[in-house]
């Protein structure tokens, strides 16, 4: 099984890249840019890394993203990322950045835009691997500042694919963001947004009917609502989830209680991402490991995940097909 989930063809729609930033990158950012860490040694910072809910972690992932400062370290953490893909055999990323973490501490937008998108460049160029870019709002952030990150964005909309909301899901529903996500559908760009992760089923309702996402990112709470569940299945609308994440932060106790592979069985359109890889213990191998491991999902199972991924994914048609057309072929060779 390990073998064969290794070589899977594999599709990520749920990767935060501050989220990426592995300790000894931060460390080596820190000296490069003189910024003092709260931690002495790598060790020390792994250790850091118990949560016990989604704001302990967001408390550390934002202090951890001081680092960043030059294009250049936006380009050296998303080219990092980019050769975990490779490793994991990972066709297309669809990326999610948070601009407000970084111009709120004083970094141009341009910065960290115009990094990230020349490592995505030279993924596609010398790795092969496809992507998008998804900008997200900060949710406990109030709407005018999202609309601010909106205007700052308004030469780069060639680079994005759609707005993402994400941040503390408590106190702070999709209710807050209508104009601004308005807006952004206007300019054409699609709309996603974290839901059901921490917070009550009656978000990814209101996202979905308010802010007219296409995905939903998490997701895992719709299994309360039965109704909400019966629609998802029905419109084939595809939730973005995470297992090591919802396992470290406490979604889930433990991996053996995840929904994941029952909602699957439910017929919903499920796709396994790794969110915020360097602090939740793994990338997209490690999140199916972790998931064939508790759950025994069979091998077309594991497949379904990449092709659901690959039905949800924004690209276009014709890359769709290819992937389709690689899945296919690996599969013929596993005699699956
Ligand atoms: O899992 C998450 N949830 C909400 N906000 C986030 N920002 C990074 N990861 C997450
Ligand atoms: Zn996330």
């Amino acid at each position: 099984m390990q073998s064969f989930i290794q070589g899977l063809p594999k599709v990520e729609l749920h990767l935060h890249i501050e989220g990426s930033l592995e300790p000894e990158l931060m460390f080596e950012l820190a000296k490069r840019n003189q910024v003092d860490l709260p931690y002495q040694s790598i060790e020390e910072v792994s250790a850091a890394y118990q949560f016990h809910n989604l704001q302990s972690f967001l408390d550390i992932y934002y202090a951890g993203a001081a680092v960043l400062i030059h294009e250049q370290d936006f380009y050296d953490l998303t080219w990092a990322y980019l050769l975990c893909c490779q490793r994991d055999c990972v066709m297309h990323t669809e990326i999610f950045f948070d601009p407000q973490t970084h111009t709120e501490r004083g970094i141009a937008f341009d910065t960290v835009i115009t990094g990230i998108t020349r490592a995505l460049a030279d993924g596609q160029q010398k790795l092969g691997i496809s992507s998008e870019l998804i900008m997200c709002f900060l949710r406990h952030l109030d709407q005018a500042s999202a609309f601010e990150t909106l205007s700052q964005a308004q030469p780069h909309l060639d680079s994005l694919v759609a707005v993402g909301l994400d941040s503390s899901e408590l106190g702070h529903p999709p209710q807050k963001f209508i104009e601004v996500f308005a807006k952004a559908r206007e300019q054409g760009l699609l709309t996603v947004a974290h839901a059901g992760e921490e917070g009550p089923a009656q978000n990814i309702s209101d996202s979905l009917d308010l802010l007219k996402i296409s995905r939903v990112d998490h997701g895992v709470r719709c299994i309360d609502d039965p109704k909400l569940v019966e629609r998802l299945a029905k419109e084939q609308i595809a939730l973005t989830v995470c297992p090591l994440s919802n396992t470290k932060l406490k979604v889930f106790e433990q991996m053996e209680q995840h929904n994941l592979l029952e909602l699957l069985r439910q017929g919903l359109c499920i796709t396994l991402n790794s969110d915020d890889p360097a602090y939740f213990g793994g990338y997209m191998t490690d999140n199916f490991e972790a998931v064939a491991s508790a759950l025994s999902p069979t091998q077309q199972e594991l497949a379904q995940f990449t092709r659901h991924a690959i039905d949800a994914s924004f690209c276009s048609a014709e890359r769709k097909a290819q992937m389709r057309q690689q899945l296919d072929d690996y599969l013929a060779t596993q005699g699956v």
